[in-house]
């Protein structure tokens, strides 16, 4: 028999997300897609499942995907080292090999074949592809808490972006394609650099003037020093979160992509956890955002 009541909650739903996707009509919508948050091949369905209706609800989402775990392994399997500074992987010639093979080769194109898989029409590029990103060669200081002195870190082929050229993703997104990006790209000097893809994220955010940049990530989002999720937080919060030692490591680079975007004109970026199915849609198009909302 018919289950009245049920039927009425799934057009309540329905009828909730109206709104929502009256807000973000023919609005770009970037999504980061961490390593972390790709986990097993039903959470990659669902979040596939998230941006082709995305798609069909008339938003232009753009994928930026990670893969720091990916490099990792493939790394590690190669027999190469590879260590971080300053939460970036210090890459050399043979590392930024292998990162432009998992990024660019084989994650980005299994992104765009679920994608495909579940109805999209995505299209898979890395910022080398029409020149969509010139990268600048990323330069770093370290203190020496003894002697106070200060050391240079060469990173090697680490980059952050210069320019991004938006004609690509212009004409990508007029033809109705969802572009999913791997954050891989050439400097001027012709050499291939890594880039942080919340970095990378952040840039194309700017740059495209998004509406709303999503970082994926494998926690709820900021959280404050008893481990509570801080549902919406002020450029000037974030600032103090990171001066007091609440905000650390990994999250550093995040909430200081966040803070860029927002300069940049970016409307509003929110830090959410990546392993709830469906985490794009609930934040998206149902009144319950999810993780944390960062305002100018
Ligand atoms: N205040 C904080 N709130 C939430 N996470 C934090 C905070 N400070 C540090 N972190 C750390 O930041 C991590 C997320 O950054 P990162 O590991 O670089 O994510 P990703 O791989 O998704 O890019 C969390 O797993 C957590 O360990
Ligand atoms: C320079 C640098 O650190 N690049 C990153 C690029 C991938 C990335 O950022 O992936 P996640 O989002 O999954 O962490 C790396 O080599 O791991």
């Amino acid at each position: 028999m018919t289950d009245l009541p049920d039927i009425f909650t799934r057009a309540e739903i329905l009828v909730q997300a109206l709104p929502h996707m009256q807000r973000y009509d023919q609005e770009i919508v970037v999504v980061k897609y961490g390593g972390h948050a790709m986990g097993d091949p039903a959470a990659a369905e669902d979040f596939a499942e998230d941006i082709v209706l995305l798609e069909q609800a008339g938003v232009k989402p753009i994928v930026v995907h990670g893969g720091g775990p990916q490099i990792g392994a493939m790394l590690d399997k190669l027999g190469i080292k590879s260590e971080f500074a300053n939460g970036l992987r210090v890459t050399d010639k043979a590392t930024v090999e292998v990162v432009e093979m998992v990024l660019a080769g084989s994650i980005n194109k299994q992104i765009v074949g679920t994608i495909s898989a579940e109805g999209g029409k995505a299209i898979g590029l890395c910022g080398k592809d029409g020149s969509m990103v010139i990268a600048r060669k990323v330069t770093r200081t370290t203190v020496d808490p003894d002697s106070n002195i200060e050391r240079h870190v060469d990173l090697g082929f680490v980059g952050e972006p210069e320019r991004v050229n938006r004609a690509v993703l212009d004409a990508v997104l007029a033809a109705e394609l969802t572009p999913v990006l791997a954050p891989v790209a050439v400097g001027e000097d012709g050499a291939t650099y890594n880039i942080n893809a919340d970095t990378f994220a952040g840039a194309i955010a700017g740059a495209m003037r998004a509406k709303r940049l999503l970082l994926l990530t494998d926690v709820p989002g900021v959280l404050d020093k008893d481990k509570r999720l801080l549902p919406e937080l002020t450029v000037e919060q974030c600032r103090e979160l990171i001066a007091d030692g609440t905000i650390t490591a990994g999250m550093i680079p995040k909430v200081e992509t966040c803070i860029y975007a927002l300069e940049q004109g970016v409307e509003g970026v929110v830090i959410l956890d990546g392993k709830v199915p469906h985490a794009c849609l609930l934040e998206l198009l149902t009144d319950h955002g999810a993780g944390t909302l960062i305002r100018r």
